[in-house]
């Protein structure tokens, strides 16, 4: 008998593994309950690792892989014999990303990162292949139906919804906001402020100040097939499997807002900014 994961695209397998190890988490969540947030949290992790990693090397057994809960991997190697530097395809995940929101009642900001990197792609970051799962919105983008997801309808009051880390945010962020004429949307997980921008909830999503290659590289993939601007905040590209895996900023947004806000945050950077400058204009509903 034919194994059917032989004839699996590269974009299902990353659906179905970030499916699996979303449902996994759900069902470590109802078990533990919300007693013990650290015991949660590792829990968590180490679950939905073990099942990537297993199914990863049952299903790509050539591939490396580089993932968050896997200390081996971070810097050079995979640890079983496949080093991520001279693979051809790197698979990029974050088992559970929003580990806080996870172990927080009734918070749906986690999500499931699985990305794939090959050396032979055409785009400057790499990425051929993403899933981000959402399991407690029960929704799953990959960088094959993300394009087909309905645009959410733009605010009446022409307010720019920019995510940001709700822990964490860069320290210039409130400034900026200011400037632009933003709303800050606290939220956690990188992976969840980009499905949100990718869905319309928000408009943009800007971090800095620290970040790791699996906190973006699948939303980062799912986010640029359907065509929405994603870079470092200086403009320059986001790139993947480095050998240093530190990735500590970017700017994901419509299409539109990428001049505007790349100048913002310019200034903002520079420490030129003027609190009276013009808003950028609101966004339209075509990301592109
Ligand atoms: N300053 C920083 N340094 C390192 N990692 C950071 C960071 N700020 C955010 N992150 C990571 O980016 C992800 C999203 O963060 P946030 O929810 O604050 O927006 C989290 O991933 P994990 O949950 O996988 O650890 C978090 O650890
Ligand atoms: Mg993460």
């Amino acid at each position: 008998m034919v194994d059917p994961t032989i004839a699996e695209s590269d974009v299902a397998l990353a659906r179905r593994l970030a499916a699996d190890a979303g449902e996994l988490l759900l069902r470590v969540r109802a078990d533990l309950g919300h007693g013990d947030p650290a015991g949660l949290k590792a829990a968590g992790d180490r679950a939905a690792h073990d099942l990537l990693r297993a199914e990863l090397a049952r299903c790509r057994p050539a591939d490396a892989v580089l993932s968050e809960e896997d200390a081996g991997s971070r810097l050079v190697d995979t640890g079983d014999g496949v080093s991520r530097r001279t693979a051809e395809r790197v698979w990029i995940v974050d088992p559970l990303d929003g580990t806080r929101e996870f172990s927080e009642q009734g918070r749906a900001d986690w999500a499931v990162h699985v990305a794939l990197w090959a050396r032979d792609a055409a785009t400057p970051h790499g990425l051929v292949a993403g899933a981000v799962a959402l399991p407690a919105q029960g929704r799953v983008l990959t960088t094959d139906v993300a394009d087909a997801l309905p645009a959410a309808p733009s605010p009446s009051d022409g307010v720019i919804r920019l995510a940001a880390s709700r822990s964490r945010p860069p320290a210039f962020l409130a400034a900026l906001a200011g400037e632009v004429g933003a709303e800050l949307v606290p939220m956690g997980s990188a992976g969840a402020k980009i499905a949100a921008v990718v869905t319309g909830d928000v408009d943009a999503y800007i971090h800095a100040g620290g970040q790791y290659e699996w906190d973006s590289a699948a939303p980062v993939a799912v986010a640029t097939a359907a065509g929405f601007h994603a870079s470092r905040i200086d403009g320059s590209a986001l790139t993947y499997n480095e050998a240093d895996p530190r990735l500590p900023d970017l700017l994901v947004c419509r299409g539109e807002l990428a001049v505007p806000l790349l100048a913002a945050l310019r200034r903002q950077l520079a420490g030129t900014a003027v609190t009276s400058g013009s808003p950028v204009p609101h966004p339209g509903k075509d990301p592109r």
